[in-house]
């Protein structure tokens, strides 16, 4: 084994039970590795499976099949090398913050001396001399997450792995601990050799990482990586960064949108395809905001983000609706409005759901399938149910409830069909049934 391989993963595949009793596939056939001096952001769609893998190197979960190990040795149970920070900061609301930062030594059968010297010199190398005897409650959430990192790093790690540990944050405050402890690493003023870190910000992780392994999703798997060769500490205003911040915006949203079949088509369309997870309201807002000053219809991907009151996680599902309906192209990092987009944004209510509900049919399977359906029905109704069976056949239980309700609420504002939330029953709108 290299000497320098602090975790090393190889074939990691993990299945979890969904509800209705099916193993569901999250990561497959996973290599990795972790390297000395190394930071490496996990980055990919929710669900992708990056907490996952995190878990295994933690040793909190056990993989299926493929080997976890730490500095050669195989990962059975948590090591005691590594630790790590949740995003939830996991702290026990009736111990003091000394208490919670002693827990980590008290597991490693450190002694009450010992433990308390340490515990206090960790709070003061992360800014929180004097408030050992404070209750978390009595903290803020920035302070809580300092506790978080702190119990995490009170045991020397050798590894530290932080998972979307500055999420729950406002912006400053994350920035903050996240400069502070980039600092730490950087003057070794802990001993920590790497960390692995999964996040759901783009900047972050170019601000943080000296690579990122992007995972594509169902099932997780590492899908490319990206190099970040730049000095520390960064500066997220420098055009280098900001070009690679862009380059990552790219791969991310580098997966190709289906081809989906027009409603004229005479094969049933497959409807086998997940609808991103967004709702009309981000859909237009997204679009309203790419046809303001100062984007007036083409934006870059990251300067968008920044414009907007949404996450990346929020923002990427919105733009593949855009895309599947037709009113916005993504490419390389950038996103434009397409002619009818344009002719969208300038549009008023009526016809924004006129267009919406003509894409609607036109561009995705699903809806096309679901008005079909009702049509061939001498009732013009139909139980949802008939609808999640036929979704049940490509993709599992939980999956086909979000798609049928994401295809529910994109058809009922576009009037392709409607929807009785008491009955669970789909009907064709008047009109069209008095056309039927
Ligand atoms: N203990 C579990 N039991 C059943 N399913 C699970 C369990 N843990 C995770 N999953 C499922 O596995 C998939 C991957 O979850 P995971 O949390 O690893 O993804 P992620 O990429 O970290 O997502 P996010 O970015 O939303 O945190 C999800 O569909 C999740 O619902």
């Amino acid at each position: 084994m290299n000497r320098n391989t602090l975790v090393d993963l190889k074939g990691i595949s993990k299945s979890f039970r969904i509800a209705d009793g099916r193993p569901r596939k999250v990561l497959d056939n996973v290599d990795f590795k972790l390297a000395e001096n190394e930071i490496v952001a996990l980055l990919g769609k929710s669900g992708s499976g990056k907490s996952t893998l995190l878990r295994i190197v933690a040793g909190l979960i056990p993989a299926d099949s493929g080997s976890a190990s730490y500095r050669g040795n195989p990962i059975h149970g948590p090591a005691a090398g590594i630790s790590m920070v949740f995003q939830s900061f996991a702290l026990f609301p009736w111990l003091t913050v000394q208490q919670n930062v002693e827990l980590g030594l008290e597991a490693q059968g450190v002694g009450p001396e010992d433990r308390a010297q340490r515990a206090e010199a960790m709070l003061e190398l992360i800014g929180l001399a004097g408030f050992g005897g404070a209750l978390p409650r009595e903290l803020s959430g920035g302070m809580r997450q300092r506790v978080g990192i702190a119990r995490a790093l009170v045991t020397n790690p050798d590894v530290l792995l932080m998972d979307e540990a500055f999420s729950a944050l406002d912006v400053m405050t994350g920035e903050t601990l996240r400069d502070e402890i980039l600092e730490l690493w950087a003057d070794q003023r802990i001993p920590t050799k790497g960390m692995l870190i999964v996040s759901h910000n783009i900047e972050e992780a170019v601000m943080m990482a000296d690579r990122i392994v992007i995972l594509a999703s169902d099932p997780g798997r590492i899908r490319c990586q990206y190099a970040v060769s730049l000095e520390r500490p960064r500066d997220a205003d420098t055009a280098d960064l900001r070009q690679m911040v862009d380059e990552v915006y790219a791969l991310m949203t580098a997966r190709p949108v289906p081809q989906v079949a027009v409603a004229a088509a005479a094969a049933p369309a497959p409807v086998d395809y997940a609808l991103p997870a967004t709702d009309v309201a981000r859909i237009e807002g997204v679009l309203d905001l790419l046809a303001e000053a100062p984007f007036e219809g083409h934006a870059d991907l990251p300067q968008l983000a920044e414009e907007s009151a949404l996450t990346d996680e929020e923002l990427f599902p919105t733009y593949e609706a855009l895309a599947m309906l037709g009113l916005a192209q993504v490419e390389a990092g950038d996103i434009a409005l397409t002619p009818l987009g344009q002719r969208y944004a300038q549009a008023g209510h009526v016809l924004r759901q006129e267009i919406f509900g003509q894409q609607l049919l036109a561009q995705v399977p699903l809806a096309t399938r679901i008005r079909r359906m009702l049509e061939s029905e001498p009732s013009g109704t139909m139980p949802r149910e008939r609808v999640l069976d036929l979704l049940r056949e490509g993709m599992e239980q939980e999956k086909a409830v979000h798609t049928l309700e994401v295809a529910i609420e994109w058809g009922r504002y576009g009037e392709a069909y409607e929807f009785d939330f008491h009955t669970g029953v789909l009907k064709l709108p008047d009109e069209a049934e008095e056309a039927a």
